[in-house]
C-alpha cells in the first residue's frame, strides 16, 4: 500500500470530563469511516485534558476503559485508530499514553510520552516513558511522539532512523506558540525526510487557549493540510511512494556522521 487515507480529528476537549470526550471521540470515530479513512488521529490528552490535579479520580487504571472502548471503534469500523493520548495510572504512577490499533481492534503500540513539559508542570504530576514506539499502518512503517518531544530532534531522528516513514504528533499546543508549532513540524518532516500527520486540539482550558492548526506534511516540509482553529474532522491521502524518491535524491540518512556526533 503506498497511500493512505488520513483523518485527523481536530477536537475540543471537556477538561476533567472523560465519558463526556469518549462519546466524541466514537462521533469522530464514525464519521471518518465514513469518509473511508483508513485511519483516524486524535490530539493529546483527550480523555482528561491536562486536568493534572484531579488525575487520581480521573486517569484510566492502566488504559483499560480506553483500549476496550477504542479496540471495539476500531473493529466495529474497519479502521486504524492513532489514539492520540489519555492519561493513565499504572503503577502507582500517571503517564500520558498513546496507544494505537489496528482495523480489527488488535492493540499495535503503546507509547508513553517522553519529555514532560515543565511550563504546564507536568512532570510534578506525571511520569515520563522510556521507550521508542514503533507501528505499521497497513504496511507502512510509522512512529509516533507527544506535543512537546518535537523540540527534541535527536528522538525523532532516532525514531527515523529506525525505519519509520510516517511521524505521527498528538498536541495540546497553546496559539500563543503556533509559529513555533508550525516551524518545528515543518523542519522535523524536513530533516527525517517523513510524513507528518500532527492533531492539536481547540478550545480552551483553565490555564490555555489552543490553536488547532493541525497539519499533515509531506516529507519536504509541504503543507498537504493544514486546518484553523474550530472543532472538525478533515481527510487527506498521502502518498508513501514519495519517500523513496526524496530519500534517494538527499540520502542524508546514509550521509550521518554518527561518529562525530556523541561522545
Ligand atoms: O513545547 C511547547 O511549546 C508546547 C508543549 C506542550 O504544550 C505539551 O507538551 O503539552
Amino acid at each position: 500500500m503506498t497511500k493512505l487515507k488520513v483523518a485527523l480529528a481536530q477536537m475540543d476537549i471537556a477538561f476533567g470530563a472523560p465519558a463526556q470526550n469518549f462519546e466524541k471521540v466514537a462521533a469522530f470515530v464514525a464519521q471518518a469511516a465514513e469518509q473511508h479513512a483508513d485511519i483516524v488521529a486524535f490530539p493529546e490528552m483527550w480523555n482528561t485534558g491536562y486536568a493534572l490535579k484531579q488525575l487520581g479520580q480521573l486517569a484510566d487504571v492502566n488504559g483499560l476503559e480506553t483500549q476496550k472502548k477504542l479496540s471495539q471503534l476500531a473493529k466495529t469500523y474497519h479502521i486504524y485508530i492513532f489514539g492520540g493520548s489519555v492519561a493513565v495510572a499504572a503503577d502507582q504512577k500517571f503517564y500520558n499514553t498513546t496507544y494505537v490499533f489496528d482495523n480489527e481492534g488488535q492493540l499495535l503500540s503503546t507509547y508513553q510520552k517522553v519529555h514532560l513539559f515543565g511550563l504546564m508542570h507536568e512532570g510534578d504530576f506525571m511520569a515520563a516513558g522510556q521507550q521508542a514506539s514503533h507501528f505499521d499502518v497497513l504496511g507502512v512503517p510509522a512512529t509516533n511522539v507527544i506535543c512537546y518531544d518535537i523540540r527534541f530532534p535527536e528522538w525523532l531522528r532516532k525514531l527515523s532512523a529506525a525505519g519509520s516513514q510516517l511521524i505521527f504528533v498528538p498536541a495540546e499546543w497553546p496559539s500563543v506558540r503556533t509559529p513555533q508549532w508550525t516551524r518545528l513540524l515543518a523542519a522535523r518532516a524536513i530533516e527525517n525526510q517523513s510524513f507528518v500527520v500532527a492533531i492539536n486540539r481547540v478550545g480552551q482550558d483553565p490555564d490555555n487557549v489552543f490553536g488547532g492548526h493541525s497539519l499533515v506534511l509531506d516529507p519536504l516540509g509541504n503543507e498537504l493540510l493544514c486546518l484553523d482553529d474550530q472543532e472538525q474532522l478533515q481527510v487527506v491521502t498521502i502518498d508513501l511512494a514519495e519517500i523513496d524518491k526524496i530519500r534517494g535524491e538527499i540520502p542524508v540518512f546514509e550521509d550521518r556522521r554518527v561518529d562525530l556526533y556523541y561522545d
